[in-house]
């Protein structure tokens, strides 16, 4: 196979560039006794700002909790989970919804829209909310970027899937926030649709430096990123530099065989 970069247990540490979000000793726990599932067992991640990072992982083995618990839509059950220098488990509901909204943005797979705003309307709800000015000339440099222009004053049931979807990109990165979360962005679009969508999430971090961090179960997707994570029974089961969408296969395969077979990733 195509090894993975990083060993089962490695502290996924960045050697001193800057996490945008970052989880330390990371466990969740769901349930209790004999329904207890342990789906985040002792996680230590940094998501390097600047950076597209890709969550991948046989199913059930903590991608969504992950990505739930580093964004602060989940708590841990154990550990820490950081945005910048903020500790999440610090913060109180208020605070840690305010957080959200400013310094974090989401693209779901349903592109979560509000229907009765129109696109440009749902683009700044994020600021409209928490009363932040939208900066003018980075909103319009948006629109662009997502080619929605002439669509600003249409409500989302008259867009395509993957317009709606440009329009849920649009707005997570308005406000610029340290990182961006994308659970299975494509998974609701057709291939051409997906791959223009992608491209949008990995030109934001190229060329307007933002962090994008995304789950997928989709290969071709995880090579739109500069490193895919791979999680295996709720832990840190190695990291790929570079990844094509080949490597990444074989590297899933290699821990579903050894999902089958038991062995410890
Ligand atoms: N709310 C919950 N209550 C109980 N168990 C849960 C809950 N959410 C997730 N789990 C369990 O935690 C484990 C990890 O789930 P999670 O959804 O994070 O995995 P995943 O890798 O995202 O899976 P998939 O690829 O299938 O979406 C699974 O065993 C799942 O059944």
């Amino acid at each position: 196979m195509t090894a993975p970069t990083a060993p089962a247990g490695g502290t996924g540490g960045t050697g001193g560039t800057t996490a945008a979000a970052r989880v330390a000793g990371a466990v969740k726990v769901y349930g209790s006794g004999d329904t207890e599932v342990r789906a985040l067992d002792g996680v230590t991640l940094d998501f390097t700002a600047g950076r597209f990072t890709a969550i991948m992982g046989p199913s059930g083995s903590g991608k969504s909790t992950l990505m739930h618990c580093a964004a602060g839509l989940d708590t841990l059950t154990s550990g820490e989970a950081y945005i910048g220098g903020t500790e999440l488990g610090a913060l109180g509901d208020t605070r840690l919804t305010l957080l959200r909204r400013e310094r974090v943005g989401f693209v779901f797979q349903a592109f979560n829209l509000l229907p009765t705003l129109t696109v440009a309307e749902n683009i700044t709800l994020p600021q409209d909310l928490s009363g932040n000015r939208p900066d003018p000339e980075w909103t319009d440099a948006l629109i662009d970027v997502v080619g929605l222009r002439d669509r600003l004053h249409h409500r989302p049931a008259e867009l395509s899937g993957g317009q709606q979807q440009r329009v849920a990109v649009a707005r997570a990165f308005a406000g610029r926030p340290d990182v961006v979360f994308a659970d299975e962005p494509t998974g609701n679009l057709d291939s051409r649709s997906g791959e223009e969508v992608l491209g949008l999430l990995g030109g934001a971090v190229r060329q307007m430096d933002r962090t994008v961090v995304m789950v997928t179960h989709d290969p071709v997707a995880a090579a739109h990123a500069d490193e895919v994570v791979f999680l295996a029974d709720g832990r840190l089961a190695g990291r790929m530099e570079a990844p094509t969408a080949e490597r990444v296969l074989d590297a899933l395969k290699e821990y579903d065989r050894r999902d089958r077979s038991g062995v410890a990733t």
